[in-house]
């Protein structure tokens, strides 16, 4: 992005927030760049100053900055005066200090944390809290019980959210302790770069000084030789000396290929722990929890009941993703000033919703729903209208609107050639009794559940 994208940006979040807002805390930033990890850098005039932003305004930043810049993935404040200038983008720039961590003695060159990924915004479900309860165990920085901590899973699962977390509360618990975060890529960079200019002593020196060790993406390692062994001498040295490292990668240990044996066997010899795919409960936690930051931002914007849960429902993969949902359509909501409901949904989320379309068939649903409530699925389809036939129809056709994209006359061919408006009220009369029969609530969780399995 450059300067003068940002230049027209700032319009429109100056729309979205309002004039005062946009005066306080918006027009102070000055744009510095971005890097190549995706991370948009910009000056900030003190710490509280960024971290306020962060917290407050920056999903909604992240979101109108990545209209500009897909890349653009995490905000950093920089509060150093005269820092440097956007670095040209194939070489990686100096990183900026961290919004919320306070710089231990001499700082490290580590990434910036992000100051909203802490222990209090991370959701815990099923499917996370293994690793979360881990997390929290290295973060209140006791005697070291495993070491490395080995957290992986897939992309946007919270991997680096709950890294940054540790590190904000080891931070604030001993601002002295010299907490270092980086990505396995920038490894490799500081490593290539301290050959390249003859400074490989002090490199070790750096990272054997460090109190707690944290190298996000491991898995980038694998392949690259020399780096390697560069990380399993700096691992060594560091567990000798009893330091804390905590790994992420997208997958576990035995999993990455072209790893050496002996540095595969050092990762798994701590803990290991992975985050699974989110699941409903989960995703919806998360929604509610960010629903409430954004009502302070946007007050008086209306979410219309079963906004939520469409979103959950549809946006499985990623939470990234499911976020960047979310700030769009308050962003957008605020924008036209109209109510957070499924037009708007439609309206501002289609691209999303398309791309994480589910796979889920409509011939899938029939299938299942008839084994459910033992029928043939020629009944199912057929024109018998007696109700133990006509209910499980209902179910499915409500599934078939949930769970996928179809129109409801294309569900409405596949039920046998009904019309538009048997599936709607079909579908309506599912919503109905899904509040007032327990059982139905039952059936139709307990398959849906089924068939996102
Ligand atoms: N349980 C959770 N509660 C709240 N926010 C979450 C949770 N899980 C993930 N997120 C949010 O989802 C986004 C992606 O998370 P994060 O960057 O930690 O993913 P990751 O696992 O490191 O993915 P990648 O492999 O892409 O780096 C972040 O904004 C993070 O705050």
């Amino acid at each position: 992005m450059t300067k003068e994208q940002w230049g027209a940006l700032q319009k429109q979040i100056c729309d979205t927030i309002g004039q005062n807002n946009y005066k306080t805390w918006i027009e102070p930033l000055t744009f510095v760049g971005t890097d190549d990890d995706g991370v948009v850098t910009f000056k900030a005039p003190t710490n509280f100053f960024g971290t306020y932003v962060s917290q407050n305004f920056g999903d909604m930043l992240l979101a109108q900055l990545s209209r500009i810049d897909p890349t653009a993935r995490r905000l950093s404040f920089d509060t150093h005066r005269g820092a440097a200038p956007s670095a040209p983008a194939t070489e990686p720039s100096p990183k900026p200090a961290a919004a919320a961590a306070e710089p231990a003695k001499d700082s490290l060159p580590g990434a910036p944390l992000d100051a909203r990924f802490t222990f209090d915004t991370f959701v815990v479900g099923k499917p996370n809290e293994l690793a979360h309860a881990a997390a929290k165990r290295v973060a209140e920085g006791g005697p070291v019980t495993f070491n490395p901590l080995f957290l992986y899973g897939g992309v946007g699962l919270g991997k680096t959210h709950l890294m940054h977390a540790i590190a904000h509360e080891l931070s604030t618990k001993n601002p002295h302790l010299r907490v270092l975060y980086l990505s396995a890529e920038q490894f490799m960079y500081r490593f290539v770069q301290a050959l390249r200019e003859r400074k490989m002593m002090d490199f070790k020196e750096m990272f054997r000084s460090v109190d707690i060790l944290m190298v996000d993406d491991v898995q980038f390692i694998a392949g690259k030789d020399s780096t390697q062994e560069e990380f399993f001498h700096t691992f060594n040295a560091l567990v000798d000396q009893n330091k804390q490292i905590i790994i992420s990668a997208d997958r576990a240990p035995d999993e990455i290929k072209d790893l050496e044996n002996r540095i595969r066997s050092r990762l798994q010899s701590g803990l290991v722990v992975d985050l699974h795919p989110t699941d409903y409960e989960l995703r919806l936690g998360i929604l509610q929890t960010k629903v409430e930051m954004y009502r302070d931002m946007y007050p008086g914007l209306i979410l219309e009941d079963g906004v939520l849960e469409f979103l959950a429902h549809r946006i499985s993969t990623n939470v990234r993703v499911l976020e960047g949902a979310l700030t769009r359509l308050f962003a957008f909501a605020s924008l036209v000033g109209k109510p957070i409901n499924m037009d708007l949904v439609q309206d501002s989320l289609s691209d999303v919703l398309r791309a994480s379309e589910r796979k889920i068939s409509i011939d899938e649903i029939q299938r299942r729903v008839a084994e459910h409530y033992n029928i043939r699925l020629s009944d199912m389809i057929g024109p018998k209208r007696v109700r133990t036939f006509a209910r499980p129809r209902q179910v499915a056709m409500y599934l078939c609107k949930q769970l996928t994209s179809r129109s409801l006359p294309e569900i409405g061919r596949r039920f046998g050639g009904r019309d538009h408006t048997t599936v709607m009220h079909g579908v309506r009369r599912i919503e109905e009794l899904r509040v007032a029969d327990g059982q139905i609530e039952e059936d139709v969780e307990m398959l849906r559940r089924a068939l996102e399995a």
